[in-house]
C-alpha cells in the first residue's frame, strides 16, 4: 500500500533532495512556512510548525512524518533554535502521536556531536587513514546552540517513543551538497551526503521497521568518522556515493570500478 508522508521543511535543500528521488513513490503532503515556487508532487500547506492547530490538521491521514523544518544555521541564535527547532519539534511529535502516526523521522545534525572534533583529533580524524569513528551510541556533545537544539530533538523523540510507542529515527545528517562533495573542505568531504544517498536513506526510514534509532546520514566516504553500520543494519541503508570518487567537481572513479 502506498504510504502517506508529511514532509515538513519541504521547500528547503534536504526536502528537495528527498522529493527529487522519491516524488512518485508516496502520497506526499508538504509543509513549510515559505510557499514553494517549484511544481510539487502533493498538497502544499503553508504553515509554521509552532502553530499546533495547523500542524495537527496536516497530520490527518498521515502514516509517516519526515520532520526537517527548522533553523539549519550552525550559528543560529538561541531564540530562533528554541522556537523553531525545539518548540516546533515538540509540536510536531505531539501532533503525530495525537493523529496515530506510525513513524517520525527527525532531521538531526552532525552538530549534535560536533565537539568530539577536539583540537587533538583534528584534522587527522577527517582523513582516510584515521580510524576514529562515532557510531550513534555516544552522548551528544554539541558544538553550538543549534547542535543543542538537535540533541533536544533526539531526546524528544526518545520520550515520544518510550511514552507513546511512536517509531522514531533520528538522522544525524552530515553535509548535503548537490552534484559533488564540498571542495577544499576535509571535514565536509568526510561527512558528505549526496542527494541520491539522501533520498535513499529517507526512503529506508519510511519503509523499515524500528523502535528508536539514531543513525548518521552520510555517504560511504573513505574519510568517514561517522559509522554507517547502524543505518545499514537497522534501516537497510546502502549508499552509492563516496567523496573519494571525486576530484573537485568531477567524478573520477565509478563505484564498482
Ligand atoms: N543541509 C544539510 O547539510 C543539513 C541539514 N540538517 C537539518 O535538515 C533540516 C533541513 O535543512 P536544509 O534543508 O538544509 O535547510 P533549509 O533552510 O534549506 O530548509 C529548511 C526549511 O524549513 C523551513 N522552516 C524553518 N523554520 C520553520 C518553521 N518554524 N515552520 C515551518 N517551516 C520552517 C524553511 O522555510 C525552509 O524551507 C534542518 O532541520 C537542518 O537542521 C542537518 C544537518 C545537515
Ligand atoms: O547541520 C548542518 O550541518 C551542515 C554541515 O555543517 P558545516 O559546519 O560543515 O557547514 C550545514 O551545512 C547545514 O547548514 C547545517 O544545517
Amino acid at each position: 500500500m502506498v504510504q502517506s508522508v508529511l514532509l515538513t521543511g519541504a521547500a528547503g535543500r534536504v526536502g528537495s533532495a528527498i522529493l527529487g528521488g522519491l516524488a512518485d513513490d508516496y502520497e506526499w503532503r508538504l509543509l513549510d512556512r515559505e510557499p514553494s515556487t517549484d511544481d510539487q508532487p502533493g498538497e502544499f500547506v503553508v504553515a509554521d510548525i509552532t502553530d499546533a492547530e495547523t500542524v495537527r490538521e496536516a497530520m490527518d491521514g498521515i502514516d509517516v512524518v519526515i520532520h526537517l523544518a527548522g533553523d539549519p544555521r550552525p550559528e543560529a541564535p538561541w531564540n530562533s533554535v528554541l522556537t523553531n527547532n525545539i518548540d516546533g519539534t515538540q509540536t510536531v511529535f505531539e501532533a503525530a502521536v495525537d493523529a496515530d502516526v506510525e513513524k517520525v523521522v527527525f532531521a538531526s545534525s552532525n552538530h549534535a556531536v560536533g565537539n568530539y572534533e577536539t583540537d587533538e583529533r583534528t584534522p587527522e580524524m577527517y582523513r582516510e587513514h584515521d580510524d576514529y569513528l562515532l557510531d550513534g551510541t555516544e552522548l551528544p556533545r554539541p558544538s553550538n546552540l543549534y547542535g543543542v537544539s538537535k540533541a533536544a530533538g533526539e531526546t524528544l523523540g526518545r520520550y515520544y517513543h518510550d511514552e507513546h510507542d511512536l517509531s522514531v529515527a533520528c538522522v544525524r545528517i552530515g553535509n548535503l551538497t548537490q552534484g559533488h562533495p564540498p571542495i577544499g573542505y576535509e571535514r565536509g568531504q568526510a561527512m558528505w551526503l549526496s542527494y541520491r544517498d539522501c533520498a535513499h536513506l529517507f526512503d529506508r526510514c519510511i519503509r523499515a521497521d524500528y523502535d528508536y534509532e539514531i543513525v548518521y546520514g552520510i555517504s560511504d566516504n573513505d574519510r568517514k568518522y561517522y559509522s554507517i553500520a547502524r543505518a545499514r543494519e537497522a534501516l537497510g541503508y546502502d549508499p552509492q556515493d563516496n567523496s573519494a570518487y571525486y576530484d573537485g567537481e568531477e567524478r573520477v572513479v565509478e563505484p564498482d570500478a
